[in-house]
């Protein structure tokens, strides 16, 4: 029997390999697309101007797809048990479909609520999996080749036609109608579908040759790293369809030399890495806002100074400051530096991940809560099973800018410094005519809050308690040998200790 049945979009925002859309339509019935505007969601602190924009242009180019196959999106703006009970109402339909969603804690939240408000009409929600996260796991065991099965599986075809409802379609809000703060971002990059598909071909073609190499480079990494990842978290690409190209990509490559296998390889393994963090905060959202070992708790504050620096890109040492800048500018960082800022955050400036995280995500376009406050914890070192990785920002700015491109850019105060002290300009004879004046003066010394927090970070690390709490969330949250390569796919835990079911409570890695 047919039914009329509204899709809620959520963060999956394409008709293609898209399985709530495609069941909505098997249904046989009438379809009502729906994206809700929530201005609630949009005024938490993790949310910003940026991304709305990002988000405002995927509408538009879904609306226009979706009205390609014969149903306009419709786009409302408010609560979104509200919005879901009027238009149920005024439509009659019985039935909404969306996908799993791993978001913050609002978004958990508003999900329970319209559960409850749904099941109260008599409405059935069918929430479909999305990709490769789990709901519900039971444990990690297996999990990598279920992720992989889902992730290797095939797409969704795109409904041939749909026939939706006669109603008024409703404008797509700009920022300044969700009062979202001031966030100029001249660098950000642009929603909707046809920009994925540009970066992921233009990727595949020639930007991802270099990947393994480059990547980690502040220069480089911008055109060698695919920038897929606004879209991932938003889904106008499925990460099945990238991992499906570079598939086909690594095939094509096969027998030549040209480097492209390692890189597929790459890119496949670190599409996993998204599944294999977004599954933690699936499993247990409470590490969004406590630390997952709870030997960390209440270690570290906020200090309003020293955040408001790291914020602006002003703290003095000039490779954290153009990192900061560049992403503040652009909305994208590479992996390495992002995790240098929070280390450098986290250990030098001492400052608990809870103060700078949402910093972080609002300057982040392609803020994934799943990715993000997993990768907050672990580079903060509060996982209690992973090697503690304190960066030295000085070392990092000599390695990954050798020649002093990417911090003069960024720092143009800092033009006129010979290379050998550009990254520790306090060095410098001609230091006094700029810091203070045009640059600031560090707001720390690097060796003694390294050594600090060394010493605070190693007390905590013993101990039978620290070890079998950190055993339990190596149960619960670390990687197995079962994707199929018959090794960890990604290097969640400290390999000793981990390895002997101690949980990972040695090894504290630093590069000074
Ligand atoms: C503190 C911190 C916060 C982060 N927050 C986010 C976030 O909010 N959203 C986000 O997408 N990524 C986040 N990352 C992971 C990573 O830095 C970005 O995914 C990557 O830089 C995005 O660029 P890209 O799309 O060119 O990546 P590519 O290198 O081309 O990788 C392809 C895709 O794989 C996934 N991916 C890559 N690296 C990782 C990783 N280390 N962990 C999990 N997934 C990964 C992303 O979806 C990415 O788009 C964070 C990293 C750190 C250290």
């Amino acid at each position: 029997m047919s039914a009329d049945v509204l899709v809620w979009f959520k963060r999956d925002l394409r008709v293609q390999d898209n399985p709530v859309l495609a069941q909505a339509a098997a249904r046989g019935g009438r379809v009502l697309p729906l994206f809700i505007v929530e201005p609630e969601g949009w005024a938490q602190p993790d949310a910003s101007a940026r991304q709305w924009r990002f988000v405002a242009e995927s509408l538009g180019a879904l609306r226009e797809d979706l009205a390609r196959l014969g149903a306009p999106l419709i786009v409302r703006v408010g609560p979104a048990s509200e919005v879901l009970a009027g238009l149920l109402a005024a439509t009659g339909i019985r039935e909404v479909v969306s996908l799993e969603e791993t978001g913050n804690g609002w978004s958990y939240a508003r999900d329970r609520a319209v559960a409850g408000m749904l099941g109260a009409m008599g409405v059935a929600w069918h929430e479909l999996p999305q990709m490769g996260v789990i709901r519900r796991l039971k444990g990690r065991d297996g999990w990598a080749a279920r992720r992989d099965r889902v992730i290797r599986g095939a797409q969704v075809p795109v409904p041939e036609a749909i026939q939706g409802f006669d109603l008024d379609p409703g404008q797509i809000p700009e920022a300044r109608d969700l009062s979202l703060a001031f966030d100029p971002c001249p660098g950000r990059q642009k929603g909707g579908r046809a920009e994925a598909l540009g970066l992921l071909s233009s990727f595949l073609e020639t930007r991802g040759r270099d990947y393994r190499r480059a990547m980690s480079s502040p220069l480089e990494g911008a055109t060698a790293c695919s920038r897929l990842s606004p879209h991932l978290a938003w889904g106008t690409i499925s990460a099945r369809e990238a991992a499906e190209a570079a598939a086909l990509r690594k095939r094509q490559a096969k027998g030549t030399r040209e480097g492209w296998s390692g890189a597929m390889q790459s890119f496949e393994a670190r599409l996993a890495w998204r599944d294999h963090f977004m599954q933690k905060l699936e499993d247990e959202p409470a590490l969004e806002h406590r630390c997952l070992h709870s030997a960390y708790e209440g270690l570290r504050g906020d200090d309003a100074v020293r955040r408001a620096a790291w914020e602006a890109g002003e703290t003095g040492f000039p490779f954290v400051d153009a990192c900061m800048r560049s992403l503040n500018a652009t909305g994208w960082l590479n992996f390495r530096m992002r995790a240098m800022l929070v280390s450098f955050a986290s250990y030098h400036l001492w400052l608990d991940w809870r103060a700078t995280g949402p910093h972080l995500a609002r300057m982040f376009t392609d803020y994934e809560p799943g990715i993000h406050w997993s990768q907050m914890q672990m580079q903060s070192g509060t996982t209690g099973m992973n090697t503690v990785r304190m960066y030295n920002p000085v070392k990092q700015g000599l390695d990954q800018d050798p020649t002093g491109a990417f911090t003069r850019h960024w720092c143009p105060e800092l033009r006129e410094l010979p290379d050998a002290f550009l990254q520790e300009p306090w060095r410098w004879e001609g230091a006094g005519r700029i810091l203070g004046k045009r640059y600031p003066v560090p707001v720390i010394d690097l060796v003694q809050a390294g050594r600090a927090a060394r010493e605070k970070v190693w007390g905590l690390r013993h101990g039978d308690a620290f070890r079998s709490e950190a055993a339990r969330i190596v149960e619960k949250h670390a990687s197995r040998k079962d994707g199929g390569a018959g090794r960890h796919f990604v290097n969640d835990r400290s390999p000793k200790k981990a390895r002997r079911g101690g949980g990972g409570a040695g090894q504290l890695s630093l590069d000074l």
